[in-house]
């Protein structure tokens, strides 16, 4: 009997301490969304027990909110006015330290004792809540120089006040890097040597890219990874896409590898089957939403029927990261997760793949794959490595069928970042000749619009705002 009650005391404990740990992301613009969505997905995919919480700012759009709020527990919206006057003189004289303040802000989530950080350009392949056991601060080492840990990925604990001696710290010193990675290091300074346990195994944090550097090393190793790491300029969503093939357009420019096309594929199979969809669902419903009712958001994603929403698309009887479910949201206008979540059908179909051993393609970038008649890839020799067995060997391109219809499919693999976002495109099965690319329809302001941002201090500098883009436009100009 006292066993018993241990037993029943260590599951309360095991459940209460499940709920107050949490993944968090970031994503301050429609762009960065697009991966915090591929991200959450993937974690989902995972069954992980973990919260999934995403932090956004004043820049995100309201219908990226609503998406977001479909996926992830808490949508939160955090915003750097709100920091310290010291810090926001200094932020305001060294403005690249905008996003790096912004990403701090994750230790402001006081309501979890731990949490893991994970950047929006990640990929989760496997269940990762084994990193709940690590403590602050731990994270992988940085490929490019691994006395440093990179910060795409790391273990920490919600505190305010390691928060306030953060940004002292990013007040008095700023970044050696002009970015959170460098702060973050300096702050964390004993990382490389106090504590072998605070470095995360590198597959935690898999540069997407580190195959080419370390082919031998990715060869061995590559088959366990369990996050990938988009880091760098090129990020997913700046690529097309084709369904048809399941992958990312390859006219053999010969800039990306074959390792980097994998995962590129990977991510992009995770957009086509189960974000496009939650696009179409939320305009489904917008169009037949009764009218007087108002979509909109509380901090807990759940929309309030009654209240209207304020100009950023939050509920106005909630402030902005409000943790609380809207009190006033009737029972039936619970979001879809978990129960009508892509998740559970690609539990469903998976079972329709023939061969035994058969899995679902965003559990795996082996080839070749085939495409079933109930829409799942399905791996036709089913090999009992993980799902990188493959990685290493060439692959098996499908016929290109936009080419064989002489498709407008000519454009090199190269990311476009500045191509604006479209993913309100129609997300139902394309035909043969379609090709996917996000481009910013959501996004696109007035000149009137982005004055007023500008004024407000509301700028995205690492977005259409970015020093690289204002220098391209003036060429445009003098040209
Ligand atoms: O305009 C932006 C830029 C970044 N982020 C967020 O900040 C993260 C870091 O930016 P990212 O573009 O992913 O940087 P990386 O290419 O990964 O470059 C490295 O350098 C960054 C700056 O130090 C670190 O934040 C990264 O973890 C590190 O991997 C992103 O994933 C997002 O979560 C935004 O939300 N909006
Ligand atoms: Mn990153």
């Amino acid at each position: 009997m006292g066993q018993k009650h241990e037993m029943v005391g260590h599951v309360i404990v095991l459940v209460s301490g499940l709920s107050d740990q949490a993944f968090v992301t970031l994503a301050t613009n429609d762009m960065y969304c697009q991966g915090a969505l591929v991200l959450g997905q993937s974690l989902r995919n995972h069954r992980t027990t973990r919260k999934l919480v995403v932090l956004i700012t004043p820049q995100v759009s309201r219908l990226l909110r609503v998406i977001l709020s479909r996926l992830f527990d808490e949508v939160i919206e955090v915003d750097l006015t709100d920091s310290a006057d010291y810090i926001h003189l200094a932020f305001l004289k060294r403005p690249e330290l905008g996003v790096t303040l912004t990403k701090l802000h994750c230790w402001t989530l006081t309501h979890y004792s731990k949490c893991v950080f994970l950047d929006a350009d990640t990929l989760v392949l496997s269940n990762v809540d084994e990193l709940f056991a690590r403590t602050e601060l731990s994270a992988a080492p940085d490929p490019g120089w691994p006395d440093c840990f990179n910060s795409g990925v790391f273990v920490f604990r919600p505190s305010l006040e390691t928060h306030g001696l953060l940004l002292q710290h990013a007040a008095d010193h700023g970044s050696f890097d002009g970015a959170d990675q460098g702060l973050l290091n300096s702050f964390f300074s004993s990382w490389s040597t106090a504590d072998i346990h605070k470095h995360l195994p590198f597959i935690y944090n898999l540069s997407s890219n580190t195959a080419y550097t370390y082919s031998p090393a990715f060869k061995q190793f590559g088959s366990s990874a369990k996050v990938v790491h988009f880091l760098g300029s090129a990020k997913p969503w700046n690529y097309k896409y084709n369904p048809q093939t399941g992958s990312v357009l390859d006219q053999g420019s010969g800039s990306v590898s074959q390792h980097q096309t994998s995962f590129l594929n990977l991510w992009w199979r995770v957009y086509h089957r189960s974000i496009l969809p939650l696009y179409e669902r939320i305009g489904h419903e917008e169009v037949h939403a009764s009218p007087g009712h108002t979509t909109c958001l509380t901090g807990g994603g759940v929309p309030c029927a009654n209240s209207a929403p304020t100009a950023d698309g939050m509920c106005a009887d909630s402030t902005p990261g409000a943790r609380e479910p809207c009190a006033n949201s009737p029972e039936g206008s619970r979001q879809p997760w978990p129960a009508e979540d892509p998740l559970e059908r690609t539990m469903v179909v998976e079972e329709s793949c023939a061969s035994p051993g058969a899995r679902h393609s965003e559990d795996m970038i082996g080839w070749p794959e085939t495409e079933t008649s109930a829409g799942v890839m399905c791996d036709p020799l089913s090999p009992a490595s993980p799902q990188f067995a493959d990685l290493t060997e060439t692959q098996t391109s499908s016929p290109p069928a936009d080419k064989a219809e002489g498709g407008p499919r000519e454009e090199p693999l190269e990311a476009s970042p500045e191509r604006p976002v479209d993913a309100t495109r129609d997300p139902s099965p394309p035909d043969a000749l379609e090709v996917i690319s996000i481009e910013e329809k959501v996004k696109v302001l007035s000149p009137e619009e982005q004055r007023r941002k500008w004024e407000e201090g509301r700028i995205d500098y690492m977005g259409k705002d970015a020093f690289a883009r204002i220098q391209e436009k003036l060429d445009r100009f003098l040209q």
